[in-house]
C-alpha cells in the first residue's frame, strides 16, 4: 500500500463522517456559498503578479513538520503582497494539519484565487471547498479515474470554481483532458514515493494543449528555477516547503521574488 492509497481511504472516511455532520443542503446554505469565484486565469495573466502560486503548508508526510509556528493569515497575506498570482492552503489534518478553518481565515484576508489543497475524491468536498471560501480544486489524476475527474470538474465548473488537475506522467495527462479544466499543474513530486524531479515538468510541457494555464508543481526553490521553467512554457509555479520552512514565510517569499526581478 503507498502512502497515496492510505491517505485516500482516509479520506473516504473522513468524507464519510463530514457528510453526517453538514448535510450538502447546509453547506450549500453558506453565505460564502453563492459569491462569485476569482478567476486563475485572469489572475495568471495579470501583468502584475508574477505566476507563483504560494501555499500554506504545515508539515508533509516525507518532510513531517514544515513549519508549525506561523500565522495562517500572516503568511497568505504576505504571499498576496509579494505579487503571488494565487495562493494554495493544505485543508488535510492527519498528514498536512492542515484544516478548512485554514481556508476560510485565509480567504477573510485574500483578494486573489485561494485553492483548497486537498485529496478530493466526492463531490461533497467541492461543496465544503466553495462554502469556506476556495476559489480553486484539485484534481489528482493519480487517485482518480477519468469519468470521476470528468464528473468533479464540472461538478466545480457548475459552482463557478476554477478547476486545477494534477498529472506526473503522460499517461494521467492523456486520460484526463477535459473541457471543463481550468489548469493543468505538472507535480515533480511522485506521490507514491516521494522522488522529486524537475525533468517531469520539462518532459510534459509540450504534450498539454495550449489553451490550459500550465502549471510546475514540487521541488522548486531557485528563482532561475523559474526562468528556465518560463521559457519551456509554464505559466505558473506551485512553491510550498521553500517558504514555509523559513521562520518567516512572508518574508522568504519576498527575497525570492525580488531575486526573479533581477534575473
Ligand atoms: O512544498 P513544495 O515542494 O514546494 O510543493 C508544493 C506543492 O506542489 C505540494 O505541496 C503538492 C503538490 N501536489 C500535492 C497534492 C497533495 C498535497 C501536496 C501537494
Amino acid at each position: 500500500m503507498t502512502i497515496l492509497d492510505k491517505i485516500v481511504s482516509r479520506k473516504k472516511e473522513e468524507v464519510a463522517l463530514a457528510k453526517s455532520n453538514v448535510s450538502l443542503a447546509q453547506l450549500q446554505a453558506s453565505p460564502l456559498f453563492l459569491r462569485t469565484c476569482y478567476s486563475l486565469k485572469e489572475s495568471m495573466e495579470n501583468p502584475q503578479r508574477n505566476g507563483i502560486i504560494a501555499e500554506f503548508k504545515r508539515a508533509s508526510p516525507s518532510k513531517g513538520l514544515i513549519n508549525g509556528t506561523s500565522r495562517v493569515q500572516d503568511v497568505v497575506l504576505g504571499y498576496e503582497a509579494a505579487g503571488a498570482s494565487a495562493v494554495s492552503v493544505l485543508t488535510d489534518t492527519d498528514f498536512f494539519q492542515g484544516s478548512l478553518a485554514d481556508i476560510q481565515t485565509a480567504r477573510e484576508v485574500l483578494q486573489i484565487p485561494l485553492l483548497r489543497k486537498e485529496f478530493i475524491v466526492d463531490t461533497y468536498q467541492i461543496a465544503e471547498a466553495k462554502a469556506y471560501g476556495a476559489d480553486i480544486i484539485l484534481l489528482i489524476a493519480a487517485c482518480l479515474t477519468p469519468s470521476e475527474v470528468k464528473h468533479f470538474s464540472e461538478y466545480a465548473k457548475s459552482l463557478g470554481m476554477n478547476v486545477l488537475l494534477e498529472v506526473h506522467n503522460a499517461e494521467e495527462l492523456d486520460a484526463n483532458i477535459f473541457d471543463s479544466i481550468d489548469a493543468i499543474g505538472v507535480n515533480n513530486r511522485n506521490l507514491k514515493d516521494f522522488v522529486v524531479d524537475l525533468q517531469h515538468s520539462y518532459t510534459l510541457v509540450d504534450r498539454i494543449p495550449d489553451r490550459f494555464v500550465k502549471v510546475s508543481e514540487s521541488g522548486i526553490s531557485e528563482p532561475t528555477t523559474i526562468q528556465q521553467l518560463k521559457k519551456a512554457g509554464f505559466q505558473g509555479f506551485l512553491i510550498g516547503e521553500n517558504f514555509m520552512k523559513t521562520t518567516d514565510p512572508a518574508k522568504a517569499i519576498q527575497a525570492f521574488v525580488k531575486q526573479l526581478e533581477v534575473n
